[in-house]
């Protein structure tokens, strides 16, 4: 599995990125009328016998049973890319599923000078370097121009170690770049037969926006709804600081950290909420210092059940 969590998030495009929030990939979450209790996983009996319940009532109110694709059942549902992407969460363990493959996108071989790269895709680093330390100098020295470029003297004894500290600061501010699900993941996924809400709130948010290259910082609430796999409570936290520490805007990161929870557990729904405070609003532009943004990204249950979704909401603004 982990290898292929990798794959995903290393390789997922912006496309990708919205396939994946597609209601389709939540295959249970139309089972909702049946009511949470009822549990809005696929039970051992069914995923054995490959058939689950579809989203239709028969005309005469009969539940309708329709065999639907494995991967569909499991996770995300493949899907052909036009890039010759696939897109699937299915378990790992099942090797059949050749779509598991290592994706290459047309950047990789068609970019001059990057094609034997193979970490391409609109979220990620053009270029990654053997190890990112090794921007260091180049870095430095950038600092050192700006400081040249603001009238300062990157000679005067204050300044001098300075270039090397901004460059040191800024790979910090970026290491999201470094660090893959899989790394954060280590395996702490358990098996365990609980189906109610689980919520990691005010999860503390630092990130750079992309536009400014300045900060923004907030707080961040997850919920899911496991289907018989929980996720290490540590590594929510975790999950936000591998997509926080980034050039970002706030929307695509409330999505990726939905996504990541997905592909780590496939759960019947996954909700996060992000409330940000923007510095290029506060101390540059507009100038306005108490406002906050607030974004949200609502996937399966939680995007289809009123009631689920109120729940969460209610968990994360109780104080
Ligand atoms: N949607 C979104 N916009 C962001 C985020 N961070 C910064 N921005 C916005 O990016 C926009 C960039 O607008 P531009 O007009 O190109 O840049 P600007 O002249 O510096 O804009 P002002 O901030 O209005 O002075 C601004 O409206 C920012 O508020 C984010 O996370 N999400
Ligand atoms: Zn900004």
């Amino acid at each position: 599995m982990n290898r292929q969590l990798s794959e995903l998030s290393e390789m997922i495009s912006a496309d990708e990125l919205n396939d994946a929030i597609d209601d389709r990939n939540f295959p249970q979450a139309h089972l909702l009328s049946r009511g949470r209790n009822n549990s809005v996983c696929s039970n051992s009996s069914n995923v054995s016998d490959n058939r689950t319940l579809s989203n239709g009532n028969s005309k005469d109110g009969s539940t309708e049973v329709q065999d639907i694709p494995k991967t569909a059942r499991n996770g995300f549902i493949k899907r052909e890319h036009p890039a010759s992407l696939t897109f699937s969460n299915g378990n790992a363990q099942d090797k059949s599923n050749d779509s598991i493959k290592s994706p290459t996108t047309p950047r990789t071989s068609t970019t001059p000078g990057h094609e034997k790269c193979t970490f391409h895709h609109d979220l990620e680093l053009d270029h990654k370097p053997p190890t990112r330390e090794d921007l260091l100098p180049d870095m430095a020295h950038s600092y050192r121009m700006l400081l040249s470029g603001l009238g300062e003297d990157p000679d005067r004894q204050g300044l001098l170690k300075t270039p090397e500290r901004a460059a040191k600061a800024m790979l910090f501010f970026t290491k999201g770049y470094d660090q893959t699900l899989e790394d954060i993941l280590n395996d702490a996924i358990f098996n365990e037969d609980h189906d109610e809400m689980v919520v990691v709130k005010d999860i503390e948010m630092f990130s750079m926006c992309e536009h400014h290259l300045v900060p923004f910082y907030g707080k961040v609430s997850i919920g899911y709804l496991p289907c018989n796999k929980i996720l290490g409570l540590s590594k929510l936290a975790r999950i936000v600081e591998i997509f926080s520490r980034r050039l970002q805007v706030q929307e695509r990161l409330t999505k990726q950290i939905a996504v990541a929870v997905t592909q780590a557990v496939q759960p019947a729904g996954v909700a996060v909420v992000i409330e940000g405070v923007h510095m290029c609003m506060v101390m540059r532009g507009v100038q306005k210092i108490n406002s906050k943004t607030v974004t949200s990204t609502m996937l399966g249950v939680f995007r289809d059940d009123p009631k689920t979704r109120e729940e969460f909401l209610n968990l994360v603004t109780s104080k």
